[in-house]
């Protein structure tokens, strides 16, 4: 049973897919102070969150059990990314279903921005009539400067044509073409747009470039009277820097519905009578948080009960049906990580290899190699390893990664090789598929031979003399370990050269039976490998 905590209101819809999706349980809890999610995280395989949860490193760090994050809306800025990657959680978001309302929003923050709507109607509910006082502006013929044309600024651009708006913008992901396209003049320099606005508005994500993109010098060479809107995120337009701004009358007004800290701290734009705020209301609409609360149930439970990943945001997409394909070939590409990295012992690994032949050269090779770090890393690292953060980790290591792949896979259809690179040599192994069910090292060394890819592998180098296969199945006769398959390999095809034998053992052999076979004369070095069961589940795969 899957656990999938629930600490930000979500609308109902969404907590119905969860609870009539089998193999899934829910835990919802609100109002929970940062220790108490990171308690709650100790029992989670997934959580979904608005904007209030904050996923810091300090809740995100040692949480075993957590798998999956889900965003039910769009900023993901309240989670640490870096440090959901590192943890191996994969974070997704619902990108689509606030949209509109969040484009609404804006545009109606714009329009009662304009016609002192907030103020007016305060004043009459104190019984005032105040005609004169509330004269507003126009906004046909006025001109709208949107930074960041994605999904709500374009939705915000074709509102504001519908107003006989005229628009311009800047998002440096926004082709000349397609801005023409719709109509929007579009910009190289923010400072070409915030200089010919009456009306500028936001919405980019928060990031080390956007932080601040209006301060004081840009609001200084926007036009005097210019009116700033943002419902994207706190701290885009620098808060002092506007309320000065506003303050010195440069800047007629201001419509915000978010902040640098919910509920603002700091008062100032608050308390100005020319600012409209809301307190981040964008995505507050029964149909966006039906959509948020449905996609993000839906991604959240396909994750955990089928491995589909979609809208992640640190992991490419894969369908559950490429996932289910990909199984055999992750899970052989898992454990030829497990086998260089128990072969090696000694060297301090500079780059990995990987060569993916025959079929596997069609697969997905990201994953793959991805799959493989992690049974590279895994006896390496106390933390968790997966297929998220693997590569990455590996990385931060300093270990670089180089593949190759070819439909021509010899006489195999389908061949994984692996080859680390370390400070004292290479270590290679490679593998294969057979009847679409079992896996098999085919190669160690420069030694070939066929061996099954999983339990305990006794792998010995020896001089190819006659007596002594005889000679190790005494020994682990004798310690009563049950040898289930012999695998022999020799660097040259005649007898009498060096040779690699691999046993798959029954079970774990002592250290006095290693031993006995390293003191035969002709042993020139014996490890002990260690691999899952045949068909064990991966162990970073949901099922
Ligand atoms: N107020 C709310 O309740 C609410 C609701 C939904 C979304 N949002 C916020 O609105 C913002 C936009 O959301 P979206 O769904 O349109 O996202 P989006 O990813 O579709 O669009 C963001 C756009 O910003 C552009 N961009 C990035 N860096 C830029 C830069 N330095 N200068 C100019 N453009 C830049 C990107 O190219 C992209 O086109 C996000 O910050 C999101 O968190 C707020
Ligand atoms: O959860 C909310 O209501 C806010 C959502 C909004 O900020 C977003 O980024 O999608």
């Amino acid at each position: 049973m899957y656990r999938v905590l629930i600490t930000d209101n979500l609308s109902p819809a969404g907590l119905e897919i969860l609870n009539n999706t089998e193999g899934i349980e829910v835990d919802v809890r609100s109002g929970l102070s940062p220790e108490e999610v990171r308690e709650a995280l100790k029992e989670a395989d997934g959580i979904i969150i608005r904007s209030a949860t904050k996923l810091t490193p300090e809740l995100l760090e040692g949480q075993p059990r957590l798998k999956v994050i889900v965003r039910a809306g769009v900023g993901v800025d309240n989670i640490d990314l870096p440090a959901a990657t590192r943890e191996g959680i994969v974070v997704m978001n619902t990108p689509a279903g606030n949209t509109i309302s969040t484009a609404e929003h804006a545009v109606a923050m714009m329009m009662a921005l304009s016609r002192n709507i907030a103020p007016a109607a305060a004043g009459m509910k104190e019984g005032k009539w105040d005609r004169k006082k509330y004269t507003g502006t126009q906004l046909a013929g006025k001109t709208i400067g949107v930074i960041g044309l994605g999904r709500i600024g374009l939705a915000v651009a074709a509102r504001a044509q519908g107003l006989e708006m005229k628009v311009v913008g800047f998002d440096p992901f926004l082709s000349t073409e397609k801005a023409a396209e719709l109509g929007i003049g579009l910009y190289r320099e923010v400072d070409d747009v915030v200089k010919q606005a009456d009306y500028l508005t936001v919405h980019t994500p928060l990031t080390d470039e956007t932080r601040d993109m209006l301060d004081a010098a840009r609001l200084a060479k926007a036009k005097k009277g210019v009116r700033i809107i943002n419902c994207a995120r706190g701290g885009i337009v620098n808060e002092n820097d506007l309320a000065d701004a506003i303050e010195s009358g440069h800047v007629a007004g201001a419509a915000l519905d978010v902040f640098t800290k919910e509920p603002p701290e700091n008062r100032r734009l608050v308390e100005l009578p020319q600012v409209l705020t809301t307190p981040h209301l964008g995505a507050s609409t029964d149909e966006a948080q039906e959509l948020v609360a449905v996609e993000a149930a839906d991604l959240i439970a396909t994750y955990l009960t089928k491995n589909e990943i979609r809208h992640a945001i640190n992991m490419a997409p894969i369908s559950g049906a490429e996932m289910e394909s990909m199984k055999l070939y992750l899970d052989l590409a898992y454990r030829l990580g497990l086998t260089v990295a128990q072969m090696n012992r000694k060297g301090g690994i500079k780059k990995a290899k990987l060569d993916f032949r025959g079929e596997a050269a069609s697969k997905n090779i990201k994953l793959m190699t991805s799959a493989f770090s992690a049974g590279m890393l895994e006896s390496a690292l106390a933390e968790k390893v997966n297929i998220v953060n693997a590569e990455m980790t590996a990385r931060e290591r300093g270990i670089q990664f180089e593949d190759s792949s070819s439909e021509d896979s010899k006489s195999f259809s389908t061949l994984i090789s692996a080859t680390l690179e370390t400070d004292s040599g290479d270590v290679t192994a490679a593998g294969t598929i057979f009847g679409n069910e079992f896996l098999r090292l085919v190669r160690l060394g420069e030694f070939q031979m066929e061996s099954y890819l999983d339990g305990n592998l006794l792998v010995y180098r020896h001089l190819d003399v006659p007596g002594l296969i005889g000679y190790i199945g005494t020994i682990c006769g004798k310690h009563n370990v049950n040898i289930a398959n012999m695998a022999l390999g020799r660097a040259k095809k005649e007898p009498g050269g060096d040779s690699v034998a691999v046993l798959n053992l029954d079970s774990a052999p002592s250290d006095e039976v290693i031993q006995e076979i390293a003191g035969h004369e002709h042993v020139q070095g014996v490890e002990l490998l260690r691999l899952p069961p045949a068909g064990a589940p991966l162990p970073w795969l949901g099922n």
